[in-house]
């Protein structure tokens, strides 16, 4: 080993890559990719230094990130739409780009996050997006939301009995999962008696839009 002092610049972690936009990606966001390429920009400056994303994650922001949100648009109706637990935004504020026709409701307990939230609402000029800072549980929402998302949460048998609930009659769980989902969907059954979940589903999405190893899991399920 040298007993060479290392010159200060050598010491410092160098600031992470960022995933160049895929070529799937303009395509698939359409006349939105303008929203979600500004978002992507705010999120590349100051997701890491706010501690909203991992220094891990800017490498795979768009087919990790974005484009795994975004998945979940065509899933939606016209209604209003409560993600749980948004963090930086995701699925959230990159659902609420893709659809200017649903109404949403950003529920998140974290000041820090609650206040990226805002700011990202102004920037974006999102219309449709409200932020409350809140644990869901505690949230004081009426029932009256026709879909609940939420990503990397909790499991199911703890995300149901906190999302579950807000739901209208009739209203529609789209929860992002990982490979776990049929393991989670076993360990949930007594939940989803209680909190009359019916017709539970697995998606699958992404195909021919990410790669292979970052398709998505959805588990989508009716509430009555
Ligand atoms: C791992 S992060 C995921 C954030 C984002 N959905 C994503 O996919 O990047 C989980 C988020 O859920 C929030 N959260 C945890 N418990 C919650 C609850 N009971 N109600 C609402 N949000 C909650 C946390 O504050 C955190 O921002």
């Amino acid at each position: 080993m040298s007993d060479v002092e290392q010159p200060e610049a050598a010491q410092v972690a160098a600031p992470a890559v960022v995933e160049a936009e895929p070529a799937a990606a303009a395509e698939f966001f359409g006349e939105h990719i303008d929203g979600v390429r500004a978002f992507a920009a705010a999120l590349t400056k100051h997701g890491e230094e706010l501690g909203l994303i991992g220094p891990l994650e800017l490498p795979r922001l768009w087919t990790r990130h974005l484009l795994n949100s975004g998945l979940v648009a065509p899933l939606l109706r016209p209604g209003r739409v409560a993600d749980v637990g948004s963090g930086a935004g995701l699925p959230g504020l990159v659902l609420a780009i893709q659809r200017p026709d649903v109404d949403f409701v950003l529920i998140e307990p974290m000041e820090r996050r609650v206040a990226w939230l805002e700011r990202q609402v102004a920037e974006l000029g999102l219309q449709n997006v409200t932020v409350v800072r809140a644990r869901s549980e505690e949230a004081r929402m009426d029932d009256s939301f026709t879909q609940v998302t939420a990503r990397a949460v909790s499991a199911l048998r703890t995300l149901i009995p906190i999302t579950a609930p807000l739901l209208k009659d009739g209203g529609e769980l789209v929860l992002m999962k990982g490979s776990s989902v049929e393991r989670e969907i076993d360990a949930a059954a007594k939940v989803f008696r209680k909190y009359r979940v019916t017709e539970p589903e697995v998606l699958v999405l992404g195909e021919g839009i990410v790669p292979e190893a970052e398709l998505t899991r959805v588990f989508r399920a009716i509430v009555h």
